[in-house]
């Protein structure tokens, strides 16, 4: 609960921070949007969060191009029982520990993943194969936010995609699910989305953010047991609001 309540969240708004420093043409358009509602000279209350948007697709794109949790927790019925035509049966090897064990002997317990490892695990190859069959519209979830409307395999995937996006944890859809989904579905959902758009809208209202100088944002993953940037973010805030009294 401590990590679930804690790390998420920060990690997720840490990589919110490093892609809109990144595109500085979504920073000011997310912050085009907070002056309108928010104003100059007022900061961000929690009452402001449902009515912001863009910054609520900002949101959403994030989490799922960096699920906290990416390959959701194990779960393995304490008795064989038949879901949807599927005998599970008790005590089910899990799927993660093999997974686990498949990286400990091709990457190591002292390295982290890199890309020229990927070749070389057929189990997680097999697990994606086997997840493609089950869910035909993934595909959906893997190209990156595409520059521009695109049409892949048949789908439209909008420029912007969670622009507008009503339908959220909806378990017919499944485009998005980096809370997981059904009964244990992460019970810090509400709370995750809550603290999350309160921090970036101020961060991001209050703040110009820029990189060093010269410094190139990288948004590279670390697998822990939350993932995490692989090189902290470097970023350098300004003022922005007019009156100082609002950062005391
Ligand atoms: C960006 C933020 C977060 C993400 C992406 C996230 C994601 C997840 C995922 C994928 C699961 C596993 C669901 C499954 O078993 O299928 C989970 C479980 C859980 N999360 Fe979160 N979480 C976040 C924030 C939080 C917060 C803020 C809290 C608490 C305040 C929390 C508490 C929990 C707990 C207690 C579980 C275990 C539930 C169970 O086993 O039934 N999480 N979370």
């Amino acid at each position: 609960m401590f990590i679930g309540g804690t790390e998420t969240t920060s990690r997720a708004i840490e990589f919110a921070l490093a892609h809109m420093i990144d595109k500085p043409d979504i920073l000011k358009k997310a912050q085009q949007e907070l002056d309108l509602i928010v104003g100059e000279s007022n900061i961000v209350e929690e009452s402001n969060i449902k009515d912001l948007p863009y910054l609520h697709a900002i949101m959403k794109e994030v989490i799922r191009l960096h699920p906290s949790l990416p390959l959701l927790f194990p779960h393995s019925p304490s008795e064989s029982c038949v879901i949807g035509g599927y005998t599970v049966p008790k005590d089910k090897p899990d799927i993660l520990k093999k997974a686990q064990q498949e990286l400990d002997l091709i990457v190591g317990e002292s390295n982290i993943v890199e890309e020229s490892n990927i070749k070389d695990l057929p189990y997680l190859h097999a697990i994606m194969k086997e997840v493609l069959r089950l869910h035909p519209s993934l595909p959906l979830l893997f190209p990156h936010s595409p520059s521009e409307s695109c049409v892949i395999g048949g789908y439209t995937v909008p420029k912007e995609r969670f622009l507008g996006h009503k339908s959220d944890y909806n378990e017919s859809e499944f485009i998005y699910f980096p809370f997981g989904s059904g009964r244990r579905i992460c019970p810090g959902t509400m709370m995750a989305e809550r603290v999350f758009m309160y921090l970036l809208s101020s961060l991001v209202h209050s703040f110009d953010w820029r990189s060093g100088e010269g410094e190139k944002i990288k948004l590279s993953e670390k697998f822990q047991t939350v993932l995490r940037k692989k090189e902290p973010l470097m970023a350098i805030p300004t003022p922005r609001l007019c009156r100082s009294f609002m950062y005391e």
